[in-house]
């Protein structure tokens, strides 16, 4: 079964077959969701680099252990999962959170990370009026009473409108995650503030956002990658804030010409 006790949290977890490629990459999911929303970039990229994705802490199958206090405790488990197999030269794959939770692990263990794919996330998402409003609402109402929201900022209005089956099953998605691992992660995201830690970047970037991200918007994607020396940036046509699964294709495509753009051995700049 695909579980591993890092620390002695109990994490949920893919793994590619390691063929393939110089760079392992490692995805990184976004708050209320978990591994699943890589499936069509995964199997569009299964066989050319190793890979692995899993529910991070308080997420999908994955344990909340002692909590979450910070986005360190995120980076904890991304960590211990890394040195669990073994990965070196690691590509760090982070949507929303899991882009903070990517910049993390780049500045604690940069030794062991030759690049970066930040997916619609910004070194600060959100005010802490508006994460702190979530909060309240979801302690006393549950996720439910925020989901059409999240929705509408996770997906365009074209995808609301065509595909309500995938949106279905995201809606449940959301609602069903853990409501500690959900608020614990809405109060991490609150706090964190990567300004500082996105001028020091000094690995090859790409920024990527949808075009109609409702959460973190093109501008402030473009403004993450203002402050990382050399980043490239990119949007994603007709998607909201989760374009692996709104826009595998197109997502899959930047990510595989990113990779395929890395030198063998690390090289940093800035
Ligand atoms: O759920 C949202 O509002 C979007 C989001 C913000 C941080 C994150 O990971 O997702």
């Amino acid at each position: 079964m695909p579980f591993v006790s890092i620390g002695g949290v109990t994490l949920h977890h893919r793994h590619g077959p390691a063929t393939g490629g110089a760079h392992p990459i490692v995805f990184i999911n976004s708050l209320g969701t978990d591994f699943r929303i890589w499936e069509e970039v995964w199997s569009a990229l299964s066989g050319e680099m190793p890979m692995l994705a899993y529910d991070k802490r308080g997420h999908g199958l994955s344990d909340i252990g002692s909590g979450i206090r910070s986005i360190d405790d995120h980076v904890d488990d991304l960590s211990g999962l890394i040195d669990h197999f073994s990965f070196k030269n690691v590509v760090l794959c982070g949507l929303s959170v899991g882009g903070m939770i990517a910049q993390g692990l780049y500045t604690r263990r940069p030794e062991i990370v030759d690049a970066l794919i930040l997916c619609d996330t910004a070194h600060k998402i959100g005010t802490a009026d508006s994460w702190n409003a979530r909060i309240a609402t979801v302690e006393a109402k549950g996720i439910q009473a925020v989901a059409e929201d999240v929705l509408k900022v996770w997906f365009t209005p074209g995808f609301h409108s065509t595909r309500s089956a995938e949106l279905a099953g995201c809606r449940n998605m959301l609602t069903r995650q853990a409501l500690a691992g959900y608020i614990g992660t809405c109060a991490a995201v609150r706090d964190a503030d990567f300004t500082d830690i996105a001028r020091r970047i000094a690995v090859p970037t790409l920024c990527v956002v949808g075009d109609q991200d409702g959460s973190t918007p093109p501008d402030l994607v473009r403004s993450l990658a203002d402050l990382i020396p050399g980043a490239r940036f990119e949007i994603v046509r007709d998607a909201g804030h989760i374009p692996c699964v709104e826009q595998p294709a197109a997502l899959t495509a930047l990510i595989r010409d990113f990779v395929a753009s890395l030198p063998t051995g690390k090289q940093t700049h800035g």
